[in-house]
């Protein structure tokens, strides 16, 4: 796999400002995707942006939007990308960073294509947390953070978006070479052990640890 860097392109074509490294961070619900993101960036140099947080803060900001996304999240429902990428725009900017863990984005197929139009940028891979549903689903049962989608009717409808919208994500990616697929269904430790090892030791460039990881792309990682 070739640098990514490189290439990013701005809508218009021409060569974007930055050339910001993004990981996107896709796996069910539960999966433990924010936990995992939380080590990886006391560890590495990566803001950790989710987008399902994003979204949460947009709903308490009181903007225009808010009535609409709190009835999307509540149904487990995919937010239009126009307003997610928005947001995801606006954090990368503002975090001075150029190093991004992309957590719970993109979701399907539209919300992948628009990133890449609209940004210019393609991830140097994709972390993929695998796990069962029913660790996924005690997970969640047990998450007891106030979230209003944490609940057994919004999470079975969740599972649903996932496995029907969010997974042939994963699957275009893996066309790619991009996934490193981990298998989520360990300690919290065990499972970033494995995330340490993709991301290689601190002074390490993530994007020449992802041309060595191209090898496994096929296999859970354990
Ligand atoms: N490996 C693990 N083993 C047991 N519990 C875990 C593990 N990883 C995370 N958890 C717990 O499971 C719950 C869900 O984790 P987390 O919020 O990280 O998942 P997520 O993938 O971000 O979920 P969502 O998609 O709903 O945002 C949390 O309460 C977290 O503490
Ligand atoms: O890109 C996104 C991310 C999230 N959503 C909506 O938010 C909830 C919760 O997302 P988490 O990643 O679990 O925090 C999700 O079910 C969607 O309704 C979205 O629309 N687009
Ligand atoms: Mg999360």
């Amino acid at each position: 796999m070739g640098s990514v860097e490189a290439t990013n392109k701005d809508a218009n074509g021409s060569p974007a400002e930055k050339n910001p490294t993004v990981v996107f961070v896709l796996g069910g619900p539960g999966s433990g995707k924010g936990t995992q993101c939380a080590n990886i960036v006391d560890n590495f140099k990566f803001t950790h942006l989710s987008a399902g947080d994003l979204l949460r803060a947009e709903i308490k900001s009181g903007s225009e939007n808010g009535t609409m996304i709190q009835n999307m999240i509540k149904e487990g429902k995919i937010v239009p990308s126009e307003v997610t990428i928005k947001l995801l725009q606006k954090a990368m900017k503002e975090s001075g960073n150029d190093k991004f863990l992309i957590d719970g984005f993109p979701r399907n197929e539209e919300n992948r294509a628009a990133f890449e139009k609209v940004t210019g940028i393609e991830p140097a891979f994709v972390l993929y947390f695998d796990c069962p549903e029913e660790e996924m689903e005690r997970r969640l049962l047990s998450r007891n953070q106030g979230r209003e989608d944490d609940n057994i009717e919004t999470i079975r409808k969740r599972f649903k978006v996932f496995l029907e919208s969010s997974l042939p994500v994963i699957n275009y990616y893996d066309a790619k070479g991009k996934v490193r697929k981990i298998n989520a269904a360990r300690s919290v430790e065990e499972v970033f052990e494995t995330v340490k090892g993709i991301f290689g030791s601190k002074n390490e460039k993530v994007i020449s640890v992802s041309i060595a990881c191209s090898v496994v792309s096929h296999f859970v990682i354990t």
